[in-house]
């Protein structure tokens, strides 16, 4: 029995969701919560007839179990075709996968799981083909919120299946983390991106690509036309997240921007446009070196504006929702600025908490916004990507502890 493990973090975004798809510039860091997988690889049985491949979702609640005959006769495959690739799932794959969900009874209101399933079949068969083995996943992240949790589903699940199949290697471990994390190359990190972005455009139709390459490769990042720049900064950003609790689904979102630019098409060119030097001048911003208090706060009031002004386009974009607008009239009554990220729509809000505010009144903050049942979150911004744990790693119960 072979185990590794990977783990990659949910995103938040400062600036420019939705206008990113179109092409304009966004700026995004990774936040300190994760998505693990593990992948416990079985030895190809003597049994052929029992072999299965299981799936453990720890957060839904929810295990699933296929034959690896029937994965065999159903998507006509055996053996993967190559996992130092990344191919696009052609339309009579994800027929045949929506084949093989139907043979499961999926709670109705557990519905929007099957994209991410789609992904799951889609990815593993194509890396590791259908072998047998079972993969658990587990996460820190709300699913479903703004904070990236199919982007870090995708990158993490790509991480372990990558290392199981031999492709990607661990480079070292990571100081004072106890678990047995390690970093992986640029080269592999590259590779995991692109399998990851394969599965996004299963669960998000049209991604950027911005969510899996801030999980995959962490840090701070402006993103724009699949270019990534990585950003340097002295003093990082403190944010404060409100998850609103508001289901919402994100492709569903980024269809209605592309329909609402389809009708209105100038207008919405000179939104996307906007929100462009909007992110541009965030990114100029959080690079700036601020040594002294009056810098900082200059940063931090440029920052504020920069973020209630694309707040006002998401609006333009009709991607706002009365939750969202609850969080802003909340923090703005302690003078604070805040604008939702991810697709909106419901999900979290980001709100800017300057250096000098006591942590008093951020307290009271909180305590007003949880008493509309919003859950917040106290993130660090801008850490690591993609971790794996190859070998060594202890197996208990599913989780890799
Ligand atoms: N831990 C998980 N277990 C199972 N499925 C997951 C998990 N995390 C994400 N998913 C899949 O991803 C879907 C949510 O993706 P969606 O893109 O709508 O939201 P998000 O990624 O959290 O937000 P955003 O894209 O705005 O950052 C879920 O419906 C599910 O299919
Ligand atoms: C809404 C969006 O811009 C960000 C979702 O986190 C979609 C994308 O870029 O793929
Ligand atoms: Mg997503």
């Amino acid at each position: 029995m072979e185990v590794c493990a990977a783990r990659a973090p949910g995103k938040i975004i400062l600036a420019g969701e939705h206008a990113v798809v179109h092409g304009s510039a966004a700026v995004a860091a990774a936040i300190d919560l994760y998505t693990r997988c593990s992948l416990c690889l079985m030895p190809l049985a003597d049994d052929e007839a029992a072999a299965t491949l299981e799936l453990d979702l720890k957060d839904p609640g929810l295990a699933f179990s296929w034959p690896c005959g029937r994965l065999r006769e159903v998507l006509l495959t055996d053996e993967a075709a190559g996992a130092r690739e990344a191919r696009p799932c052609s339309p009579d794959r994800l027929a045949s996968i929506a084949r093989l969900l139907e043979e499961h009874e999926i709670p109705e209101a557990k519905i929007w799981l099957s994209a991410g399933l789609s992904a799951f079949l889609f990815l593993y068969t194509s890396i590791l083909g259908c072998r047998p083995g079972k993969v658990t996943v587990s996460s820190d992240l709300p699913m479903g919120s703004g904070l990236g949790s199919s982007a870090a589903f995708c990158v993490s699940m790509s991480g372990v299946l990558l290392t199981a199949a031999g492709v990607v290697t661990a480079v070292g471990g990571i100081s004072g983390e106890g678990m047995g994390w390690e970093l992986v190359g640029k080269d592999d990190l590259e590779l995991v991106n692109r399998w990851a972005f394969q599965g996004e455009k299963i669960i998000h139709g049209k991604p950027s690509g911005i969510d899996n390459a801030v999980s995959t490769f962490g840090s701070m990042i402006k993103f724009k036309k699949g270019e990534l720049t990585n950003l340097k900064s002295s003093n990082p950003v403190k944010m404060l997240i409100t998850d609103t609790r508001v289901g919402r689904n994100t492709k569903a979102l980024v269809a209605g921007v592309s329909e609402r630019a389809s009708r209105h098409s100038d207008a919405m060119a000179s939104v996307f446009n906007a929100v462009n030097s909007i992110s541009e001048e965030v990114s100029s911003i959080v690079e700036l070196a601020a040594n002294d208090e009056i810098a900082i706060t200059s940063k931090e009031e440029k920052l504020a504006e920069l973020m209630e002004m694309n707040q006002g386009l998401l609006q333009c974009m009709g991607v706002s929702h009365s939750s969202i607008e609850t969080v802003l009239r909340t923090t703005l009554k302690f003078n604070l600025v805040s604008k939702l990220t991810g697709a909106g729509g419901g999900g979290c809000v980001l709100t800017l908490i300057p250096t000098m505010l006591s942590n008093l009144v951020l307290e009271k903050v909180i305590a007003e916004l949880e008493s509309h049942s919003f859950r917040c979150f106290k993130v660090e911004v801008g850490g690591q990507g993609l971790q794996v744990c190859q070998g060594g790693c202890s197996y208990f119960n599913g989780d890799v502890v």
